[in-house]
């Protein structure tokens, strides 16, 4: 067996374990409420389910308020057309349908239920789709050949209250139209001046050709063929919705018909198209074989065939996935959240906008991290964004809420800017959280210097940093290096006009540095020498020298290298006039919310006083995020009841706050499960101080903070927004190495919040 075909099989026998192990399929249900008690069980069940039942018989609607109807899509289909592998039966649709529920819900929140129904006549399954309408917000069917998807799809329109959307004609359409719209861009030509060929008159093509037609194509520059070739006006096979393309022409075969065409666009079969026949198109050719899993003609084919071609296909191992999962899980979202009560054109037409606009804005710095080492930039291999592109939701599910409310489809109108911080906040975890320090931070033109100007991360945090917030970066970095990066990460950054560029090895400025920090230090046993040698090789002590200095309002650093090492020439430089460390702060986001941890990093083992100054810093931080502060401090002891260290400067640290009256709820010193569970507390400490669940956790020592800090992040799945380095006015915060782009945002962002919001 060759190199290849080993490939081949491993591939497939990789697919076909995906599927089965380690249980079958793709789904499972799971339930939404609590069933642990008899009191859960009459409630979910007999006798409180009546309840929900007789309110959805006096006032129908109420099924969206009472089930999950309002979210839930059917993924619908008859297996006479599944990808390009045809009529292969409803039973072996299955895994394609349940692959479109995965990607609802993965890329949208969308539950579903997969529906494969043994139904060839489009009547009878149109009828009984219409049927289901109690149980479902929209209908989207798939796989359904045409003609038959035509009449489903129309009788369900007329009969249903509820949006009903033939993916594979709709979906598709969007999406070939964004990436068609892009790639002329690109060629530099207009859609009312190119010829386009589609190969294939099914589902697929006929509704991407009508909505190239919408975008203004001409019918009489579209050549359509089937599979007995050129749809002409001479043919008396032809359904009603061939026959809108039928052209009279002398043309017959594919080879004629491709002589000069400007777009191929592919919706057939495997292997239709030959090198040869792309050879025969217009310069700069745009070929989109779309066909799954095997396109129309394999990139290398066709670019080998025409060099400047701009080529997509509906596959995910190749640049420029045109597919339909680009649009089908945020056009519904979109729909269902607005409670429309169809898909119109208007609202298909602002998701093509959408789509085809995220592909010219640079890529997000999440996007950047998911496609690492791939170029995304906007250009013939990115004409389209990436599926994994996290803009998607929020982008386009708010442009077809837009367009169902104004085109009076939308039943449940909404305030679309808090719909789309809410949408914002399900793919960006932080992003509800952060909302009022991003906001605190626009429009302060704080300039922030980063340390490790060279890391990727922090050019691509630089770059979303200047789109979302006022701030001016700064970057320590040898400008080769820098720019290099920028170009191989595809960021349309310019030194120099969107950031400032300090050279660690020939700055003007150099001598003024060593210059401060000597004056800083003599005596404290720095040498003029020692001085030029720091200031020449660490890029954080030049940072902290510039933040004196007043050439920035606050420094990043730490991408790099251990913590204390970094703290030190910040405590060097920076600790004066009243300022000081005073403890490391972790904000957590978990699933049921923010949890703050300290001091993670900066006390190694505190004192009572140190415990104290850590939790009143701490408590002034979490209201920035809008949140009340409840700290509990947490140790082995557990309201006195052992005499250890941890014990005994907790209870010192707690005789400390009783006695300055702090004004935020606090309690100590207990276990950490006391702190999080208030009826646990109740029973062990009756009559506390503390309320309901802290939200801040304060230990006596970095390692029992660190602990619980990395176990909330590798075990609870938490985002950690972080280490905040209180007591130092804002001016310098230290981040970890694991620090991701979005990681460095939000630090940024908290370092560009204006010293009088800081507190
Ligand atoms: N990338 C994407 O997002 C999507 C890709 N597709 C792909 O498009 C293809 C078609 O899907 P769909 O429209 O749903 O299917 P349909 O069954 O509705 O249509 C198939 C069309 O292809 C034509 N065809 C079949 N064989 C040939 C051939 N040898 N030469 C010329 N034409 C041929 C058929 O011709 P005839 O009318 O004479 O039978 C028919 O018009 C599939 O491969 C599918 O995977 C579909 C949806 C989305
Ligand atoms: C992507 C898709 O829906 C298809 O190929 O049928
Ligand atoms: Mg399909």
């Amino acid at each position: 067996m060759s190199l290849d075909e080993t490939r081949l099989v491993s591939d497939r026998q990789a697919a076909l374990d995906y599927h089965e192990f380690p249980r079958p399929g793709k789904l499972e249900i799971r339930a939404t409420k609590p069933m642990a008690t008899g009191r859960d069980l009459s409630r979910a069940y007999s006798p409180g389910v009546a309840e929900a039942c007789l309110e959805i018989a006096a006032t129908p609607a109420d099924a969206r308020r009472y089930t999950s109807k309002g979210n839930l899509v059917a993924v619908i289909s008859n297996g006479t057309a599944v990808l390009g592998l045809g009529n292969i039966g409803a039973q072996a649709s299955k895994p394609v349908m349940e692959g479109k529920a995965v990607l609802f819900k993965k890329f949208a929140g969308v539950d579903c239920f997969d529906i494969e129904v043994n139904e060839p006549d489009p009547e009878r399954l149109a009828d009984l789709i219409c049927r289901l309408e109690p149980t479902f917000g929209a209908i989207n069917l798939e796989d359904i050949k045409a003609p038959d998807c035509f009449t489903v799809e129309r009788i369900c329109r007329e009969r249903m209250g509820i949006p009903v959307f033939h993916d594979d004609q709709h979906g598709t359409a969007i999406v070939a139209a964004a990436a068609a719209t892009n790639a002329l861009r690109i060629a530099g030509k207009c859609i009312e001046d190119i010829r386009i060929v589609a190969l294939g008159a099914g589902a697929a093509g006929i509704a991407c050709l009508r909505m190239l037609m919408a975008m203004g194509a001409p019918r009489e520059h579209i050549l359509m063929l089937d599979s007995k070739g050129v749809v002409h006006a001479g043919r008396n096979d032809l359904t009603p919705e061939k026959r809108e393309f039928a052209q009279d022409t002398a043309l017959r075969t594919i080879e004629e018909a491709l002589d000069g065409a400007d777009l191929f666009l592919g919706v057939s079969g495997p292997g239709l198209l030959t090198g040869e026949m792309v050879a025969r198109m217009a310069d700069t050719p745009i070929v989109f074989a779309l066909a799954n899993p095997t396109p129309e003609i394999m990139p290398e084919e066709a670019r080998c065939a025409a060099p400047d071609a701009l080529i997509a296909t509906g596959r995910s191992d190749y640049p420029n996935q045109v597919n339909n999962v680009l649009c089908f899980p945020f056009i519904f979202r979109g729909a269902l959240d607005v409670g429309a009560t169809q898909i119109n054109e208007a609202m298909k037409l602002a998701c093509v906008e959408a789509i085809a606009g995220l592909a010219r804005v640079p890529a997000s710095a999440e996007l950047g991290a998911a496609y690492q080492g791939e170029r995304l930039a906007f250009g013939p291999d990115y004409l389209i964004p990436k599926p994994f592109d996290p803009r998607l939701l929020p982008t386009v599910a708010v442009a077809v809420a837009r367009a169902a409310m104004e085109s009076g489809v939308a039943t449940r109108p909404l305030d679309l800017d808090a719909y789309r911080r809410g949408l914002e906040g399900q793919v960006y975890r932080s992003a509800l959280v952060m909302r009022p320090v991003f906001e605190a931070a626009r429009g302060t033109a704080r300039r922030i210097v980063f340390a490790e100007g060279e890391d990727p991360r922090v050019l691509r945090a630089v770059q979303a940093m200047i789109e979302e917030t006022g701030a001016r970066p700064i970057l320590i970095g040898r400008p080769e290096v820098v720019e290099t990066r920028i170009e191989r990460e595809a960021l349309p950054l310019r030194p120099g006009t969107d950031f400032e560029l300090v050279n660690p090895e020939s700055d003007a400025r150099f001598r003024d540095y060593w210059g401060s920090y000597f004056d800083l230090m003599r005596r404290k046993g720095v040498s003029p020498d020692l001085a030029k040698a720091t200031l020449r090789t660490n890029t954080t002590a030049i940072a902290a020298v510039m933040v004196h200095r007043g050439e920035a309002e606050s420094l990043i650093c730490g991408t790099v290298g251990q913590y204390l090492w970094h703290l030190r020439y910040l405590r060097e430089v920076l600790a004066r006039d009243g300022l000081h460390p005073a403890g490391a702060l972790s904000l957590v986001i978990l699933d049921k919310g923010p949890l703050f941890v300290a001091d993670t990093h900066v006390h190694t083992e505190p004192t009572g006083a140190q415990l104290a100054e850590t939790m009143i810093a701490a408590a002034r931080h979490v209201r920035r995020f809008g949140l009340i502060p409840k700290l509990a401090l947490c140790s082995g002891s557990q309201f006195g009841n052992l005499d250890s260290r941890s014990g005994r400067v907790a209870r010192e640290a707690l005789a400390i706050l009783d006695e300055v009256v702090p004004g935020f709820e606090y309690e100590g010193e207990m276990h950490t499960d006391a702190a999080l569970d208030p009826d646990l507390r109740e029973r062990l400490f009756p009559g506390g101080r503390l309320t309901g669940k802290a939200n801040v956790l304060v230990y006596t020592s970095t390692d029992a903070a660190g602990a619980a800090r990395n176990l909330l992040k590798s075990v609870g799945d938490g985002l950690e927004v972080g280490p905040i380095l209180m007591g130092m006015g804002n001016r310098a915060h230290i981040v970890t190495p694991s620090v991701t782009v979005r990681g460095l945002l939000n630090m940024a962002a908290l370092a560009a919040m204006p010293v009088s919001s800081y507190g």
